[in-house]
């Protein structure tokens, strides 16, 4: 039995006038209720709020500004998990939908929560069916793309296998429409996708194309999960193992998911710069950052946000999840822990970042 993450693009799941595609996603789930079948525990990553919202909306393109991104999600998700509740049920299985923000997998508390959420779904026998919150997520702390939530859920999840389903059956040395392009069958590690081009944007209701989906498979590969990508209309071969598409192999080990993230996350709110000690202390040491370490501060962050700490020429050696707010910090700054107290109170004894809460890059 394995556990596997499937994630659907918008492309391969909806119209172009922004409906729902039945036969389309009829396909997806036919081949994750055969896994099932065969024993193994799937949760679907499923795009295509924005996309599906579209037309019920009277909309005839992806919207440009948020708040009608977030109000298309809003009517496409309901309509989304309505179809996948219905089709599931003809296997006689049954969806959970859980929608995510950034948050649930970076702060402690929100990310031990989604953990047990996902291993009780899975227990009870069912089919998760996994988005970004997009109707809240502010674009601040939008993960921007599926792709990344995939490979961060796979991790989350402690999956044997994360599999991309989008609308070309495999990963190319350039845009597949390209004469010269040659299709990829294995990516053993970094030195494969030398060369590789992705930069040619994918279908019009798609977020990130190619570039976001090889990213995925970085995170994901990197934290040992080795990744499938694939076309949607391949699923079936694909969740019963057969060769199709590009195999991406493990090229790390496990970490906690939180530090995956951080090490990945697309935006941090600020940064400290750290003078020469406190480098090697978080480098060498594995040490927290303390105040009296950090000698300049920049941004507008509040306690909780990842940061970059960087080397006093500017070069980033790590990322964490701040203490304090960066109005809090310029007093701070130089001082030793029992200045702080003195001067502050004792709940400015703290760490500025704590060593669980670091990532040196
Ligand atoms: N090197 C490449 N190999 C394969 N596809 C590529 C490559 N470069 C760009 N693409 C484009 O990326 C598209 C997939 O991205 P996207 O449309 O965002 O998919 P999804 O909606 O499934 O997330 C492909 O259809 C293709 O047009
Ligand atoms: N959360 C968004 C998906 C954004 C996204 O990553 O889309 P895609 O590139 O099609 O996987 C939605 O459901 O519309």
């Amino acid at each position: 039995m394995s556990r596997i993450v499937v994630k659907v693009g918008s492309s391969s799941l909806t119209t172009r006038d922004g409906h729902i595609d039945p036969d389309r996603i009829g396909t997806v789930v036919d081949a994750v209720a055969d896994a099932r079948s065969a024993g193994d525990e799937v949760v679907l990553v499923s795009s295509g709020a924005i996309a599906a919202g579209l037309g019920p909306l009277g909309l005839s393109t992806r919207p440009r500004d948020l708040a009608t991104q977030q109000a298309a999600a809003s009517v496409g998700q309901g309509a989304l998990v309505e179809f996948y509740g219905r089709r599931f049920a003809h296997h006689g299985l049954r969806v959970g939908q859980v929608l995510l923000t950034l948050d649930d997998v970076t702060r402690r508390s929100h990310y031990r929560n989604a953990h047990q959420t996902f291993a009780k779904l899975l227990e009870l026998g069912v089919v998760p069916i996994v988005n970004e919150n997009d109707t809240v997520a502010t674009s601040e702390i939008r993960f921007g793309d599926n792709d990344r939530l995939a490979a961060l859920v796979s991790h989350l999840v402690h999956a044997d296998e994360l599999v991309l389903l989008s609308d070309v059956d495999a990963l190319y040395t350039g845009h597949p429409d390209l004469p010269d392009s040659r299709r990829i069958e294995v990516v053993g590690g970094e030195d494969d996708l030398a060369g590789v081009d992705v930069s040619r944007v994918g279908s019009a209701v798609g977020t990130g194309g190619m570039v976001t989906k090889v990213e995925a498979a970085r995170i994901a590969t990197a934290a040992g999960i080795p990744v499938v990508l694939t076309s949607a209309a391949l699923a079936g071969e694909a969740l019963r193992h057969g060769a199709v598409g590009t195999r991406f192999e493990p090229t790390g080990k496990r970490r906690s998911t939180r530090l995956l993230w951080l090490a990945h996350a697309s935006e941090t709110k600020g940064r400290l710069t750290l003078d020469d000690g406190a480098v090697r202390a978080i480098a060498e040491r594995k040490a927290s950052l303390l105040a009296a370490g950090v000698t300049a501060v920049d941004g507008t962050f509040t306690a909780g946000d990842p940061v970059d700490l960087v080397r006093l020429d500017g070069t980033v050696v790590a990322r964490g999840l701040v203490n304090f707010d960066a109005r809090e910090l310029p007093t701070m700054v130089g001082r030793s822990s029992h200045e702080l107290v003195e001067l502050l109170g004792p709940e400015y004894e703290r760490e500025v970042v704590h060593r669980d809460d670091l990532v040196v890059l």
